[in-house]
């Protein structure tokens, strides 16, 4: 049988991996495609994400198309995987497949750094396919497929960027599981705003824990409270002109709640209204909505601000709406201090 392998971090797996599946089993005639996730890379130094979470990705992402199929065969060998150990491999336990490894036209530049370059050739046909649209000049008997480049790549996901180059399920399992949301914060806002965002995320857990609500939910509510938080005037124009132009007459300091509750929907893609809302109104305390109020709380005490909140975290988890009133009060009076 003709299989097509397509090894790589999958860190997250992409509509840019899905779509080189697609070319191969179009334009090669292969039955199966084979995702074979990396263990540990020999040309990457960042630390992956577990391999337990990119599998699960890839399995949720692979779901739909029953002839693209997982291979944990480098997942389970420890230490650095090197392909030319896998394709021995491969043909041991499979002698009568014939395998093509895919690669993006990235790899196929640093070709000659993978162990092994002549006796890979021997060992699989290469195909590489277009990333950026350009042939690149190789010294290696490796085929180039062109194929409308899907310019996204799994360093750019990592950092919250074309999210829409996800499948919506691999979407779902990042929220579900926390995975790169500091990644996503540190682009967007300095490291005391995203130690803060953090703090506040965990302190709404805490918060939805004491009164039954929805922990996850909670938590991203903290997470992206401050997401626009390093917007200026005129970034957030635009934004409000289309999410509240009424809202403009308040002065631009508090616009950013309106503006980072529009974002997470756009931006970020999560599509939850009561995300929406706690996050629209933190700023002023404007719902009482429960996640509303905890996110308005778990903002104001903040343990990172420095004040002795004890007593009051203790309030808001005991009664939450009595914890409300009382947080919007001091903060009122602060207000009101400072004019
Ligand atoms: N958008 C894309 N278009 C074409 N090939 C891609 C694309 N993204 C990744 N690839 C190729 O898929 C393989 C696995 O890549 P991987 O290391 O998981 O992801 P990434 O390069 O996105 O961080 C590599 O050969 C890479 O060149």
């Amino acid at each position: 049988m003709k299989i097509a392998i397509l090894g790589g971090s999958f860190d997250p797996v992409h509509l840019g991996h899905l779509q080189m599946a697609h070319q191969a089993k179009k334009l090669l005639g292969v039955a199966q495609v084979w995702f074979l996730p990396t263990k540990k890379t020999p040309l990457k130094d960042r630390q992956l994400t577990n391999d337990q979470d990119r599998l699960a990705m890839l399995e949720t992402a692979l779901a739909p198309y029953p002839e693209y199929i997982v291979c944990t065969l480098e997942l389970e060998r420890e230490g650095t995987s090197y392909t030319v150990d896998t394709l021995r491999e491969l043909h041991a336990r499979y002698a009568d497949h014939e395998f093509f490894w895919l690669i993006g036209n990235d790899q196929l530049e640093q070709f000659d750094r993978w162990k092994d370059p002549e006796t890979l050739v021997q060992l699989a046909h290469f195909v590489c396919f277009d990333r950026d649209g350009k042939s690149k000049k190789t010294a290696y008997p490796i085929r180039q497929i062109h194929m409308s480049p899907i310019p996204v790549s799994s360093s750019e996901i990592r950092k919250g960027k074309k999210l829409n180059y996800l499948a919506p399920q691999v979407l779902d399992y990042i929220y579900q599981h926390r995975l790169y949301l500091s990644g996503f914060l540190e682009e967007r806002l300095k490291p005391k705003r995203v130690a803060h965002s953090l703090s506040v995320a965990n302190l709404c857990e805490k918060f939805a824990r004491a009164h039954n609500l929805d922990l996850n939910r909670a938590f991203l509510i903290g997470c992206f409270h401050d997401i626009a938080k390093n917007m200026t005037e005129s970034e957030m124009k635009p934004w409000m002109e289309i999410v509240c132009p009424e809202n403009m007459r308040y002065p631009c300091p508090v616009w950013h709640g309106f503006v980072a509750s529009e974002i997470v929907d756009r931006i970020f893609g999560i599509h939850d209204l009561q995300i929406r809302q706690a996050i629209y109104h933190h700023v002023l305390g404007t719902s009482t909505d429960p996640y509303a109020m905890i996110v308005f709380c778990a903002d104001k005490l903040d343990p990172l601000r420095g004040y002795p909140v004890q007593e009051q975290i203790a309030l808001v988890e005991q009664d939450l709406s009595q914890g409300f009133w009382m947080v919007k009060e001091e903060n009122q009076k602060y207000l009101e201090g400072k004019e």
